[in-house]
């Protein structure tokens, strides 16, 4: 009977998203989900009193629900911005390196300070995520601000000042160490430059900061760099990574390892694939930008959804094996004649460290030059883990070949949770 209670209970409240499994469970049919004690959950539908549909890391199945409880305790929520992993994985030098050894992205920035290095003279300007100071070295050394305040979360701050010092710029530039949220800097800023952008532009939603901090600190009519930013995106083949973790389970080694291929398709296609290096042949059509961010406009709730349109027209038949998304950013120049700066991620400019992130599809299907794939892109930032979000795509084709045959499609893509 007290059972019978607690499930009417846990049925009557709301549906805590999130559980966390209490023991070990390993599955006995393949509609099972196995998990370990302290996994996370996520509970999409209570099918029976035991048996509950959940995921995990992308994978679906059936979970005893006496084995998961529910995720709602304090510790929880503080874990939302995971800043011990984040600010953690930026105290060492890994990620600066590739962030520096990446020339497209360091050199615009460069670019940046340098064609605007008359205006900058005697203004203030803060460096949000500053680093290794990199940015804030370029302004001290090729323009002669008032100061500049390299702010750094990181214990990489600690060097940053170093770094300052044995570069000579310690009478213009003071680094801050600290979250710019809970920062007291001397004063309100002319210009806010910071290097921001994740996977997918938005993934880690640090832009969130750079928003807050703009609300803050940034002067009326001062210059956010970057001052707009895009997300673009583009209908591609990925034959080589089709190959590679689906067909490979047709016959390796001479034997018939098929029936792995949907466990193959859950595992590996269920999230996005970061850091992926598209050819420009790759692209079936030509790319477009599906969502525009204004940085002087945009507003932190604006970020919980994100909606974009595309309208494809395919340029040449080839397989569509998933879209790939990239993004490109722009510096206004600080006097209106100036030129407009950009930073472009995308398969048609030199390669950075972002590369494209592809989205595959559950199956390829074959398009025909002329064809059109028309749709929308949502991105829907998670309301717990608040660095993620899940990308949503519905799309249309409709064929030259026969005009009212029409298919529809969609998928979302958790990055990561
Ligand atoms: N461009 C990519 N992918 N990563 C962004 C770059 C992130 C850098 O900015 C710092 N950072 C991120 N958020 C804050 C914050 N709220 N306050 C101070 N420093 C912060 C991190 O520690 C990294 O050094």
């Amino acid at each position: 009977v007290i059972m019978e209670e607690v499930d009417e209970d846990l049925k009557k409240c709301q549906p805590v998203e999130d559980f966390v499994g209490v023991a070990d469970f390993c599955a006995t049919e393949d509609n099972q989900l196995s998990f370990t004690t302290g996994d996370r959950l996520r509970v999409h539908d209570r099918t029976s009193p035991e048996w509950w549909w959940a995921e995990l890391y992308g994978l679906f199945g059936y979970v005893p629900s006496s084995y998961v409880r529910p995720c709602i305790d304090e510790e929880d929520v503080d874990d939302a911005w995971q800043d011990e992993e984040y600010f953690g994985s930026y105290g060492s030098l890994k990620l600066h390196l590739e962030m520096l050894s990446d020339k497209p992205r360091t050199e615009t920035y460069r670019e940046v300070v340098l064609s605007n290095r008359h205006c900058l003279e005697g203004r203030v300007v803060m460096d949000l995520g500053c680093g290794t100071g990199i940015i804030s070295l370029f302004c001290a050394r090729l323009a002669e601000p008032a100061a500049v305040y390299a702010v750094e979360a990181s214990p990489m701050a600690d060097q940053t000042r170093e770094l300052v010092t044995r570069n000579g710029c310690q009478s213009v530039v003071s680094v801050f160490k600290g979250r710019v949220e809970e920062l007291a800097l001397p004063g309100k800023v002319d210009v806010l430059v910071s290097e921001w952008m994740g996977n997918c532009l938005l993934f880690e939603f640090m832009v969130e900061s750079v928003l807050l901090a703009r609300d803050r600190w940034l002067k009326e009519g001062g210059m956010m760099w970057p001052s707009s930013a895009a997300l673009s995106l583009v209908p591609c083949q990925a034959e080589e990574e089709y190959r590679r973790k689906i067909v490979f389970w047709e016959k390796p080694y001479g034997l018939d390892f098929s029936c792995l291929k949907s466990l193959a398709q859950k595992e590996f296609f269920s999230k996005p694939k970061f850091s992926h290096e598209m050819k420009p042949e790759d692209c079936l059509s030509a790319p477009c930008d599906v969502l525009t961010l204004d940085m002087h406009s945009l507003q932190i709730p604006d970020l919980e959804k994100l909606k974009g349109e595309f309208c494809f027209r395919v340029e040449k038949s080839g397989t569509f094996h998933g879209f790939a998304a990239w993004f490109s950013v722009q510096f206004q120049s600080l006097d209106e004649v100036g030129p407009t700066l950009e930073l472009n991620t995308g398969p048609h400019h030199p390669l950075t460290h972002w590369k494209q992130t592809l989205l595959m599809l559950d199956s390829p299907v074959f398009l025909h030059q002329g064809d059109s794939l028309s749709g929308m892109i949502l991105l829907h930032r998670n309301p717990v883990w608040r660095r993620h979000m899940t990308l949503s795509l519905h799309w249309t084709i409709r064929s030259t070949q026969d005009s009212e045959a029409c298919k529809t499609g969609q998928k979302s893509f958790p990055m990561w949770r």
